[in-house]
């Protein structure tokens, strides 16, 4: 008989951008309805790379929660600081003594969506900072792409691994080190196969979706995120990892909001908005291979033990319902559109 509820523990977002201001509060209920934990992505105007900076943005995210009836039992942000070229190791010890700071972010400059501020060398100008993070057993959450604009859009996750993973990770072997939003088979088997502490999240964009569907019909802004859709074999290996026994794949949606007027724009901005369905998706993904039961360990179980974190108390319970995913939603004063707006999905979260 075919399976029409999955009950299991409370799951957590492994990466995700919360954005700040008027559209804080818009997000943040989406986020907390279906996740109990979230790493909170730390690329804001200006980046919050210091420990006060990370204070006061926890702060506005609780007070969005309020705004929106979320408690603090209910949902826990947990912060990161971005990673810039001048960031001490005095400020992520400090990050670690205050409990200001989970986790600490790597944008290389220029990879994505404000990342100017980003690392320009990591292994010539960050060092110390990386060595005190290693000491602390901090974990580094990396954006895995080149910048060099000669290398092919579809090829900067799989050149990542070579000229950065590899030999950061012989430089700092006991670093904790997560690759987030894994794109490619390149990608997935550097994971599974590396030594040491490392791990990697995926987005159910990556595992539903190939490039195709940015190109289905006509350009398809909002299909458009960073690390970009790849090739079908791609998808299958990011399936093959994410429902896999292996203990270093878990979920990361990544759901990255830009207001309609900015993704449906002649340069529009990378990121999907899947934060209102982000269980939803997935429990898709894993039914589609017939792994629904690979689901709990992915998305609750797996992301804690690789932190050290406590694994939630409580549970969801999805069903085998449609769920219709509204054409768009409010954006603060403006609209957004999500994941695969307008179309149904077979599961829906009944129960939490
Ligand atoms: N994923 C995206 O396409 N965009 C993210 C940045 C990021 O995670 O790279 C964003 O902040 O908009
Ligand atoms: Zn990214
Ligand atoms: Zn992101």
């Amino acid at each position: 008989m075919t399976q029409q509820t999955l009950t299991m523990v409370r799951p957590d977002d492994w990466h995700v951008h919360l954005r700040d201001g008027a559209v804080l509060a818009s997000v943040v209920g989406a986020t907390a309805r279906q996740f109990a934990r979230a790493i909170v992505m730390p690329n804001l105007k200006p980046p919050v790379t210091t420990v006060a900076l990370a204070q006061a943005y926890r702060s506005r995210i609780e007070q969005a929660m309020a705004e929106v009836g979320v408690s603090k039992e209910d949902f826990t942000p947990l912060m990161t600081l971005y990673l810039t070229d001048n960031t001490t190791p005095d400020e992520i010890l400090r990050a670690k003594e205050t409990g200001a700071a989970l986790a600490v972010k790597l944008y290389p400059a220029g990879a994505t969506t404000n990342s100017d501020a980003g690392v320009t060398d990591l292994l010539g100008r960050c060092i110390p900072a990386l060595e005190a993070m290693q000491r602390v057993g901090m974990p580094l959450l990396v954006h895995g792409e080149v910048t060099d604009p000669f290398v092919d859009v579809f090829d900067r996750e799989a050149l990542f691994i070579d000229r950065v993973m590899i030999p950061l990770r012989k430089a700092l072997p006991a670093l904790p080190v997560v690759f987030e939003h894994i794109t490619t088979k390149d990608g997935a088997e550097y994971v599974r196969d590396a030594e040491g502490p490392v791990a990697a999240t995926i987005t159910a964009q990556h595992l539903l979706y190939n490039r195709n569907a940015i190109f289905q019909g006509g350009v398809r802004p909002h299909y458009y995120c960073l690390p970009i859709l790849k090739r079908e074999v791609h998808r299958l290996a990011l399936v093959e990892a994410a429902t896999s026994d292996s203990p270093r794949f878990f979920l990361g949606t990544d759901s990255a909001p830009h207001a309609k007027g900015l993704k449906e724009h002649a340069c529009g901005c990378a990121g999907c908005y899947t934060a209102l369905h982000a269980m939803e998706l997935y429990a898709t993904a894993f039914d589609r291979v017939g792994k629904l039961d690979k689901l709990e360990a992915f998305a609750s179980l797996r992301g804690p033990d690789f932190y050290g974190l406590p694994r939630n108390q409580g549970t969801i319970t999805l069903r085998r319902e449609p769920f219709a995913i509204p054409q768009e939603l409010s954006f603060g004063d403006e609209s957004i559109v999500p994941l695969a707006a307008g179309e149904s999905l077979p599961w829906s979260m009944v129960d939490r």
